[in-house]
């Protein structure tokens, strides 16, 4: 297990909810948890003293844990004052005590119209604790327009839980959305955070834990249709390899891929799928591919195509456990009728990728031969000639993925900043893990021979899906320690593949 879900606002009061009522955890208790647990992530972020730490309250909750956590920061030795947006005259029960605690301290100052807006200096740290997950509406009159004076001159803004004016389940309406730098969000991340149309308001997040009710975590697991890949997760997916092991153990795999002048991605695909811990590997390539991958892969064996310059041929696929299609194979027509050949004898999933994923776009007829449980690894351009339309925003890319998957029963990894993984039964897996190293010719190469090793390996088609993603993007921030980003190379996430640190503990023999 050790994935963890992506929830909606909905879920996460319910578990607030069943905490309070169930288990008997007073709510300003939980209030106050949840301060805790702010400032904690806060002090390790915020280390700098030299500027004050402006904290807007609004009247709601999110108020309340933005006056605790003034309190606590102040003990903390930080230098804070509390601006309250006044829009009604009490607040919740919770709200109202914090604030006379904090009064017994220091004073507030009161926002009760434009006038009343603070100059904000440039050193200080604003907390943006206006509004939270209670938020029914967008914002409009004084809130929104305390919201965009935040965004014009707050050089920095911590977020409490969520941006205010955010409505996770709906899309940002930029002018009333806080732009938070970071937003320190409670108990488990809300399914937005994943997606691109709302990082701008979101910026760079951390979730703490507040102590809500274990007891319901199995609840919110059972609901939810979209996870965060974790390190645990993979640790606990990843299978160590066995002492009495032998070659034939780890599958045989075939890779089909390169032509002439795209040989790199071949051998980079070969030898991403080697590091991977495929136990033999043959690449078919068209002959003009024959010396470099000897010369650059030795550990693959290479079968040789008809043809000089690109593919048109397969080899006998008995042998495979698995197979790779794509990497570098260009679109000539020979190569289509190869692929299509490909399509229809398979008899494992296949991985997809790149050209084989355009050839197929381009002749739609294809798409019924996929093998089942295939899968298929477009970016975001790729996906979109696959389905033949663009989606207008995220979570139309969500139906859209889900559909696609479903409807043709293969998974599908769109490869992004934060990939995401959808599964034929419907469930999407996301990927926070990796980074713009990645943006580099090769790349995807190395991704698909990573997942055709796990699938040669045994793994099923979506934990070598999910697995893959993670351990192609965690080599790359384990490369980065020692490249720029500019400088990463996919032949360094290959050769950074061993290294990662959630495979550590299963590198010894079992
Ligand atoms: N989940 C957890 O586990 C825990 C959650 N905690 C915290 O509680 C937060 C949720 O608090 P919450 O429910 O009190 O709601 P919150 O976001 O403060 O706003 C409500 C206020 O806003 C108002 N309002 C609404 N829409 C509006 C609009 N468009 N324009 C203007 N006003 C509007 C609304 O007024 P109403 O509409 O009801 O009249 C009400 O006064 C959560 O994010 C987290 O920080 C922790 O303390 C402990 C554990
Ligand atoms: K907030």
């Amino acid at each position: 297990m050790h994935l963890l879900p992506l929830v909606s606002t909905e879920q996460i009061r319910q578990w607030d909810h069943e905490t309070i009522h169930k288990q008997g955890v007073p709510s300003l208790q939980l209030m106050e948890q949840a301060a805790l647990a702010f400032v904690r992530a806060f002090q390790k972020r915020e280390v700098e003293k030299k500027g004050e730490v402006w904290v807007f309250a609004g009247m709601g909750n999110n108020g309340g844990d933005g006056l605790a956590i003034a309190r606590l920061l102040r003990q903390c030795g930080y230098r804070v004052r509390v601006w309250i947006l006044k829009i009604k005259e009490t607040g919740s029960p919770d709200f109202e005590t914090n604030l006379a605690r904090w009064q017994r301290m220091q004073t507030t100052t009161f926002i009760r119209s434009e006038e009343d807006f603070p100059a904000i200096p440039d050193d200080a740290v604003v907390v943006d604790a206006l509004f939270g997950t209670g938020l029914s509406r967008p914002l409009d009159g004084l809130p929104a327009a305390l919201v965009q004076h935040l965004n014009a001159h707050a050089r920095r803004i911590v977020a409490v839980d969520v941006p205010s004016g955010l409505l996770p389940q709906q899309l940002p309406q930029s002018d009333s959305v806080v732009r938070a730098h970071l937003t320190i969000t409670f108990q488990l991340p809300k399914l937005c955070f994943v997606l691109q149309d709302f990082a701008p308001y979101i910026g760079e997040w951390e979730v703490v834990d507040i102590g809500l009710s274990p007891a319901y975590l199995p609840v919110i697991l059972k609901e939810s249709r979209e996870y965060l890949l974790t390190a645990a997760w993979a640790r606990n997916t990843y299978k160590p390899r066995e002492r009495f092991a032998h070659k034939g153990t780890y599958g045989h795999a075939l890779l089909w891929c390169g032509s002439k002048g795209k040989m790199g991605a071949a051998i980079l695909c070969a030898r991403a799928c080697l590091r991977a811990g495929v136990g033999l590997l043959t690449v078919h390539a068209p002959a003009c591919g024959y010396v470099p991958l000897q010369t650059a892969v030795p550990e693959a064996m290479v079968s040789v195509d008809e043809q000089e310059e690109c593919l048109s041929s397969l080899p006998d696929l008995l042998p495979y456990v698995a197979i790779g299609a794509g990497p570098g194979i260009g679109q000539q027509e020979e190569t289509l009728h190869a692929l299509q050949e490909l399509l229809v004898r398979a008899t494992c999933p296949l991985v997809l990728d790149a050209d084989a994923l355009n050839l197929i776009a381009a002749h739609p007829e294809l798409k019924k031969y996929i093998p089942v449980h295939s899968i298929l690894t477009p970016h975001p351009k790729e996906f979109e000639r696959l389905l033949g339309y663009r989606w207008q925003h995220e979570f139309e890319l969500l139906d859209s993925l889900r559909a696609f998957a479903k409807q043709h029963q293969v998974y599908v990894i769109l490869k992004r900043a934060y990939s995401i993984i959808a599964c034929p039964g419907g469930d999407l897996f996301f990927n926070t893990a990796g980074n713009a190293g990645l943006a580099k010719g090769g790349s995807g190469d190395v991704l698909t021979g990573i997942i055709t090793a796990l699938l040669a390996q045994g793994y099923s088609p979506k934990e070598a899906a999910c697995l893959g993603v993670y351990w192609h993007a965690t080599a790359a921030d384990e490369a980065v320690k020692r490249q720029a980003l500019s400088t990463l190379l996919p032949t360094d996430v290959v050769e950074s593949l061993g290294a990662v640190s959630w495979i550590h503990s299963h590198m010894k023999y079992v």
